[in-house]
This record gives C-alpha cells, sequence and structure tokens, in this order.
C-alpha cells in the first residue's frame, strides 16, 4: 500500500498515512498490553480468592466463605466485635477462620488451645500483629509491639518496675491520688451525688499512672484538657510528653531528683545490672526451632527513647482500661446492692483489723473485692480481643496454623460462654470463690491476657483499683438512680466502651456503718445522750428500719426519760405498737423514712398532753441541737417526767447531709442506742434496766411485714444477721454480745463504759458536735448574710426599673404627641409592652 501510495500520491501525504498507521499500530498494542495485565490482575484475584476461600478447609479450621477483596470484614463492621464474635463462634463453633480483607484470622474459644499457644508453645507466638500506621515515632517503640529480641529486652527490665517491693513503694502515690479525689466527690453534693462514672474515674486514673510513671502531677487530667491534650493522646501531647519525661530522665540520671516511680525504677535496674533480675523477669524460651536467635544475653539499659516510648504506653495503657474497670465496677454495685453490702461488711472488717489503715497488706485481704473486680471484668473486659502472630508453622490437635498468621481469641465471646459461664449477663461475683474457680482452666478468664506477654500493669490496675474502692465504700456507696441504664451495650471500638454514660448516684452520708449488729441489746445501751444528736447508732437504726418494716402511718412521739437522759420516738398508731421502732431515731432519719416510705414522721406531744401539738420545721441541725440542749434543761428545772416537745422533720435533706459531713469529718460517733422492735411492749419498760430485748428486724418475734413495699437498700445496710443464719457474726459483734460489762459501739470500736476511754471518746464526741453546731451556725450566718446582700441588690434593681419606665412612659406620651395620628407606632408599641412585661 505503502509502494502503490508512493507512485501516485505526493510525499508529504505518504509522510501523513505512515505517521497514522504507526499510531494506530502503537495504541493497538496499548490496548493489547493493558489487556493482558488486567487478565494476568483478575486472574491473579480469582486465584487468590479461591486459595482463600480453601484456605482454612486446608488448614481443617471451618468459617465463613470470604467476598472478594473484603473478605468477611462487612460482618465485623456491621456488628461490632463483640457480637460478630458471639455469633460467629455461635454458628461455626469453637474454632473459625474468617478474613479480614485479605489477612486469614483464627479465632479459638478453645481453651486447650488457649492455653497452648499463650503458654506452653508461646515461643511459636511472641508476637502481636501490627498495624503500619503505628510504626511513627515513639509508638514504634511501644512495648506492645515490639517483636522478638527486642520485646524481650524491653519487657525484661519493664518487669522489674513492677514487682510486689516496687508496688509497695509506689502505694503512697496511688493513695495520695485518692485522697484528691474527696474533693471531687465533695463538689457532689452540689449535684445531689449525681455522678458521671467516667468523669470521676478517668481523672483519677490518669492521675494515679502519671504520678506512678514520672512524677506526681495532681490533677494532670484537668491540665491536659485545658491545653487541649486529652483527645485520645494526639501527636501533640506525645511532644508534650517527650520533653517532659526527658527532662524527668536527664533530672534523674544527673541525681537531681529521687523519687519512687516507674523511670527511677528502671534507672537503677540500669545501674545494679542484671544480676538482680528476679525470677519474674526470666523468661524461658525452649523450643530450638524458633529460638536459636534468642541466644544473646538481655540487654542493660533502655534508651532515653524507649523509657519515653513505655511511660507514654503506660499512660495510654493505663489509663482508660482502669478507668473503664472502675466505671463498670461501680455500675454493677449500685445494681447490685446486696453484694455492695457484703463488700462494705468486707471492707469494714478488714480495716478493723488493720486500725482503719488502707495500706498494701490491708487492701490484699479483700478477697471479695477480687471477686467483684474479676466478674466485673469478666463481664465488660476493657479489651475485647488479644492477637499473637505465628513465627512457624504450628500445629494443635489437627488444625494447623501457617506461619505470619493471625491468631486471635476472642476475649468478649469468651466471657459470655454460657457453657463456661451459665448465665454470663448476670453479675455474680461467686463464680470466682476458689471452689467455683477450680472447675475452670485458668484462661477461661483472659481480661489481662496469658502467658509471658500478658499485661505487664496487671498488678499495679488491680492495686490501683482496690485502693480506690476500699477508700471509697469505706465512707459512701454508690446507687441507682433515674439515669441510671438498665442495660449496656457496648460500641464498636473494639475497647468495651459503654454507648451511654455510666451514671449512679454516690450516697453521701459519710456516715461510717458500724458492724454492730448484734442480736441482743442491753437497755443501758440505749441511753442515748440528747446532745450527740445525729449518733452513729441512729443511724444504724434507720438502717434496720429500712431493713425491716414500715407503718404505713404513725405518729411518732418523743419522750424523755428523766433517769436516762433518754430520748424516744413513739408510734402513736393505736393498732400496731412501734413504740421502740423510732427510738434514738434523730429528726435525720426521720427526714430519710419520709423520703423513703413517704411517711410524714412527727415528733408529737405525749399521751398526758395528747393534744398539745407544737410544730416546728427546722432547716438547720443547730437549731435541733440547741432545742434539745433546752429540753434537757427543762427537764432538769421544772423535774417534768414527759417534757412536751416537739422536733418535726427536718425539710432540708442536703443541708443535713452536709451537717452528716461536718459531724464525720471529726469523726465523730456516738453511743449506740438501738431501735427495737419486739423487746419492749411499753413505755414502762423503759425504766427497767438491763432488760433483753431483740434487734429490730425480721426475725420470728417481729412483726409480719406485710403492706410494706420492699425499698431499695442502701449501701451501709447490713444484711439483717437474723435473716441469713449461715452469716457469721463479726469479731466485734461477738464481742459485744458476749460482754458481761456494758459496752457501747463507738463507730468501729466496741469500748467498755465507764472506762477512761469511754469518757475520752465521749468527750471528743462532743467536742465533735459543738464545733459542728460552731460550723453550722457559721454557715446559717454566711447564708444569711448573702439573702440580705441580695435583697439589699434586689432593691436597687426594683428602684432602677421603677425610674426607668417612667421615663418611657415621658417618652411615650412625646412620641404620641408627636405623631401625625396621635398613635404610638407599632415597633415602640412592642418595645413598650417588653419592658412592662419585663416589670
Ligand atoms: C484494668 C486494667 C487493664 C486491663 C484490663 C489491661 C489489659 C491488657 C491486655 C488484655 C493486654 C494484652 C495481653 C496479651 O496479649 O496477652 C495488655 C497488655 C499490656 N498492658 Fe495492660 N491492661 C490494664 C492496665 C494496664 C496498666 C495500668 C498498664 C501500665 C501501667 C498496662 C500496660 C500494658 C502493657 C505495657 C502491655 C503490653 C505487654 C507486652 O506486650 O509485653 N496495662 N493489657
Amino acid at each position: 500500500m505503502i509502494i502503490y501510495s508512493k507512485a501516485i500520491l505526493p510525499d508529504e501525504l505518504v509522510d501523513f498515512s505512515k505517521d497514522l498507521w504507526n499510531k494506530i499500530f502503537e495504541r493497538k498494542n496499548c490496548f493489547i498490553l493493558g489487556g493482558t495485565i488486567a487478565s494476568i490482575i483478575l486472574l491473579n484475584f480469582i486465584n487468590n480468592w479461591l486459595k482463600q476461600k480453601r484456605l482454612f478447609k486446608k488448614l481443617n479450621i471451618p468459617g465463613p466463605s470470604p467476598l472478594p477483596f473484603i473478605g468477611n470484614l462487612h460482618n465485623l463492621v456491621k456488628q461490632g466485635f463483640a457480637d460478630h464474635d458471639i455469633n460467629i463462634m455461635t454458628k461455626y463453633g469453637r474454632t473459625v477462620g474468617y478474613f479480614e480483607g485479605s489477612t486469614p484470622v483464627v479465632l479459638t474459644t478453645d481453651v486447650r488451645f488457649i492455653k497452648n499457644v499463650m503458654i506452653k508453645d508461646f515461643n511459636y507466638f511472641v508476637n502481636r500483629r501490627i498495624f503500619d500506621s503505628l510504626l511513627v515515632e515513639p509508638l514504634d517503640k511501644f512495648m506492645t509491639i515490639l517483636r522478638d529480641e527486642e520485646w524481650k529486652n524491653v519487657r525484661a527490665i519493664i518487669t522489674t518496675a513492677f514487682t510486689t517491693g516496687k508496688l509497695k513503694s509506689m502505694f503512697k502515690h496511688i493513695h495520695e491520688c485518692v485522697e484528691n479525689l474527696e474533693e471531687f466527690l465533695k463538689n457532689l453534693e452540689e449535684k445531689d451525688g449525681i455522678l458521671d462514672t467516667k468523669d470521676l474515674f478517668s481523672c483519677f486514673t490518669l492521675d494515679v499512672i502519671s504520678s506512678c510513671c514520672f512524677v506526681f502531677f495532681p490533677k494532670l487530667s484537668g491540665f491536659l484538657s485545658k491545653k487541649e491534650l486529652v483527645e485520645f493522646f494526639p501527636i501533640k501531647s506525645f511532644r508534650f510528653f517527650e520533653e517532659f519525661i526527658n527532662t524527668v530522665i536527664h533530672r534523674r540520671k544527673n541525681k537531681l531528683e529521687l523519687r519512687d516511680d516507674f523511670i527511677q525504677n528502671v534507672l537503677e535496674h540500669e545501674e545494679n545490672g542484671l544480676e538482680k533480675n528476679t525470677q519474674e523477669t526470666k523468661i524461658e524460651y525452649k523450643d530450638e526451632k524458633v529460638n536459636n536467635k534468642w541466644n544473646t544475653p538481655l540487654k542493660k539499659t533502655l534508651t532515653n527513647k524507649e523509657i519515653l516510648s513505655q511511660s507514654i504506653l503506660f499512660l495510654l495503657a493505663g489509663y482508660e482500661t482502669t478507668a473503664q474497670t472502675l466505671s463498670y465496677i461501680a455500675y454493677n454495685l449500685a445494681m447490685n446492692p446486696n453484694y455492695q453490702d457484703k463488700l462494705i461488711q468486707e471492707v469494714d472488717d478488714v480495716l478493723d483489723r488493720h486500725d482503719g489503715k488502707i495500706n498494701y497488706e490491708s487492701i490484699s485481704e479483700m478477697r471479695f473485692m477480687d471477686n467483684v473486680i474479676n466478674e466485673t471484668l469478666r463481664m465488660f473486659p476493657p479489651a475485647v480481643r488479644l492477637d499473637r502472630v505465628a513465627s512457624a508453622d504450628y500445629e494443635y490437635n489437627g488444625i494447623k496454623i501457617l506461619k505470619d498468621m493471625v491468631w486471635s481469641v476472642p476475649i468478649w465471646a469468651l466471657h459470655h460462654d454460657p457453657e463456661i459461664y451459665p448465665e454470663p449477663d448476670i453479675f455474680r461475683p461467686e463464680r470466682f470463690d476458689d471452689k467455683e474457680k477450680n472447675l475452670r482452666e485458668s484462661v477461661a478468664f483472659l481480661p489481662f491476657g496469658a502467658g509471658p506477654r500478658n499485661c505487664v500493669g496487671m498488678r499495679f490496675a488491680l492495686l490501683e483499683i482496690k485502693t480506690l474502692l476500699a477508700s471509697v465504700l469505706s465512707k459512701y456507696s454508690f446507687e441507682k438512680c433515674d439515669k441510671t441504664p438498665e442495660k449496656i451495650q457496648i460500641d464498636n471500638s473494639g475497647f468495651a466502651r459503654p454507648t451511654c454514660p455510666l451514671i449512679v448516684k454516690v450516697n453521701l452520708s459519710k456516715i461510717t456503718f458500724s458492724n454492730f449488729n448484734p442480736q441482743i441489746f442491753n437497755t443501758t445501751d440505749l441511753a442515748y445522750n440528747p446532745t450527740d444528736t445525729i449518733s452513729q447508732a441512729t443511724f444504724d437504726a434507720s438502717c434496720q428500719l429500712e431493713n425491716s418494716f414500715y407503718p404505713q402511718s404513725f405518729k411518732s412521739t418523743m419522750i424523755s426519760n428523766n433517769n436516762e437522759d433518754m430520748f424516744c420516738l413513739k408510734s402513736a398508731n393505736s393498732d400496731t405498737d412501734y413504740t421502740n421502732l423510732f427510738r434514738g431515731l434523730s429528726t435525720f432519719e426521720l427526714d430519710r423514712l419520709n423520703s423513703i416510705t413517704g411517711v410524714k414522721a412527727e415528733i408529737v406531744g405525749l399521751e398526758d398532753q395528747p393534744n398539745q401539738m407544737n410544730e416546728k420545721t427546722y432547716t438547720d441541725l443547730s437549731d435541733l441541737v440547741l432545742e434539745q440542749q433546752n429540753i434537757k434543761s427543762d427537764i432538769q428545772d421544772k423535774n417534768l417526767k414527759y417534757p412536751v416537745q416537739v422536733n418535726p422533720i427536718l425539710t432540708n435533706s442536703n443541708i443535713l447531709n452536709q451537717q452528716v459531713l461536718l459531724i464525720n469529718d471529726n469523726s465523730m460517733s456516738s453511743e449506740s442506742s438501738y431501735a427495737t422492735s419486739s423487746g419492749f411492749s411499753s413505755m414502762e419498760n423503759f425504766n427497767k434496766p438491763k432488760a433483753e430485748i431483740k434487734r429490730l428486724g425480721t426475725n420470728k418475734n417481729t412483726p409480719s411485714q406485710s403492706g410494706v413495699t420492699e425499698k431499695p437498700k442502701r449501701g451501709r445496710k447490713p444484711t439483717p444477721l437474723n435473716q441469713d443464719p449461715n452469716v457469721k457474726l463479726t469479731k466485734k459483734q461477738l464481742l459485744m454480745k458476749n460482754s458481761e460489762k456494758p459496752v457501747v459501739c463507738f463507730g468501729n470500736k466496741v469500748v467498755e463504759k465507764n472506762t477512761d476511754e469511754y469518757t475520752k471518746r465521749r468527750e471528743s464526741n462532743n467536742e465533735a458536735v459543738k464545733k459542728c453546731r460552731q460550723k453550722l451556725l457559721e454557715k446559717q450566718k454566711e447564708r444569711e448574710d448573702r439573702m440580705k446582700k441580695l435583697q439589699d441588690e434586689n432593691k436597687v434593681l426594683t428602684n432602677t426599673v421603677d425610674k426607668l419606665s417612667q421615663e418611657l412612659n415621658v417618652l411615650k406620651n412625646i412620641i404620641i404627641q408627636m405623631s401625625p395620628d396621635k398613635k404610638l407606632p407599632a415597633q415602640i408599641t412592642n418595645m413598650y409592652m417588653e419592658v412592662e412585661h419585663f416589670k
């Protein structure tokens, strides 16, 4: 064709046609090439997909069929880790294979398989899965993602910072942070004790971890949030910590400061050398196949960069996990008051044995607390999954795991497996009693992982949780409130975060409930000094009152017994004799009674002057105290047998709570005077000394509870002993019961009457009451002053408004005069109406 064209066409035309043909030919080539590549990719992709589909069959692992590109990710995204794992295990069995994109993952809840991989054959599974996004400074040196030799070195050194001795030395920092918490709790008074648990516990855990890592930084959480650094530690906060920690390391290395904390421990390790390593730091690797490269000796030191990375890691790993666990514990206790009672009882008993001291030793004795924590971690493990990567081909029971394959334990699914934990959604701490626990494999409970790569901060976290719980529960308790969610759902983050805030109410009544709960009392113990207005005993009485029965309506009478200085409230309900039920109840308890039962108890005149009702409402405890003192002098002056006195219920429970707090700040507790239900049948009995009477409760002699609605229990309330024959009397209760001499209970102490200690404690109580009274009067005065100031300001404002409105009237008239239709324009009318409305 070219020859032909040469003969008949001009040269330019021939060149042009040549070009055209070449171009067409080139493009054709491109198409062919492109098509070939696409076919190869497609074939490769189909091949891979078919391989994927066949992979788990080959390895003898059941599982769902993967989709091209995404594998089975769509299910994971749609359902979230927790539900996905439960669903997939229910459908395919205890060991399942599935694909996250093109990555094959083996999931298992087979406890034997778990034990083999994580403990016995750990050397095949040393490393975790690493995502590329984590390979930036300082994240790339986090112990969680270090591999093989490098991990082994860092772990061996870090472990030395968490030995028992080191934990004991760090305890004081934890305790310091617990004390700081008190302030936060005090602020809760304004919110009626309503607490978003995350607020409280995340501040606490951040302060603890920073304090134990590098420096005591009270309110670090507040500081960071002000500087906008807390948002899941963005890179700018890493920089902040980098500079900060580097300074700390420099100061420590140059001996400019010394402190019992993590950084100090790591640096000391460096100085002391490896010979001081404890048994705990030794990690043994037996298998030669994967072990030879590890025979080099351990490194002695960590670089500054490594220390920095671990410090930041600790903040991340120890902050949210622990705070979240504490939130769930508070939630579980609020929802299960019977278990909370049991725990409070344990805390009180143990602290009693340790002179009220919260320390490493006393906390280690709180075994039921361990159960509560474990059961919470079972129900809500902060890490929903953990994983390992196989470093060589591995086989267990006919199941094959290939080198580099991800092997994972769905912790949430494991902890909610009904075959291992029947009724898994129910909070039942007894599951962790030795008897039940020994029936399970240890790896059936994995909140902190297992084996040599388990959570290095586990003991630290548990110590922190226990210290906080012991401290809070020795004074307060958690309660359910309107905002407490009935059921908890977790989000899809993989960290078991609740979808709604865990809000509970903190019972701020700081009066400590003594375990004094004897079956039998001496009447002399009922002697109740009126100056000890709110006493331990009366509080106990109201607790018991809640525990037993309530009259649907009653009037109670307060009498004073001349000889005994005894105050008593008597029910005026003629059908049932509640005479002794209200003995020793202060107005505080009556107020509580009112809030619980809706029954407004009154204290009215006595039989001999039945109509003399002199009702009065107190808003301040100090008024009541003074009033009662007057009664006492009245009794003495007039030698009245039954003085007429009226002490109706205090109306402002908030004020009362504050007052109760004040009293207890002075460690006030008073003699025990107990309400009784069946010991006395008539008033005359009050004069009988040492009559044996039964405690208020639900024993056989107690009137029936019919017609009484069960009220939610309060934290500090005891389980009535005579309701449960299995409950053993505590040491103190036995002491009280068996004592031949009259004894009284001051808070947690049993003291013999008329001894020096008795006199001293009574005096200190009275002193405390006086102080409290003084403080209350001061507060009252402050309130009055503030009120007066407000009233004055109000007056000035009213005058100004009056003046302005007069001026406005004048203006209005002028405008009307000036307007052609002698009317106010609509705009001004509106303005005028607004001002009138404001007036
Ligand atoms: C309730 C609190 C905590 C929970 C539930 C928790 C849970 C876990 C879990 C499940 C693992 C993975 C274990 C495995 O793969 O076998 C882990 C690892 C780790 N945790 Fe914790 N943790 C908590 C508190 C802490 C604290 C307070 C610290 C630091 C002070 C910490 C530091 C670490 C570190 C460094 C690792 C990686 C260990 C390694 O790779 O060798 N954790 N944690």
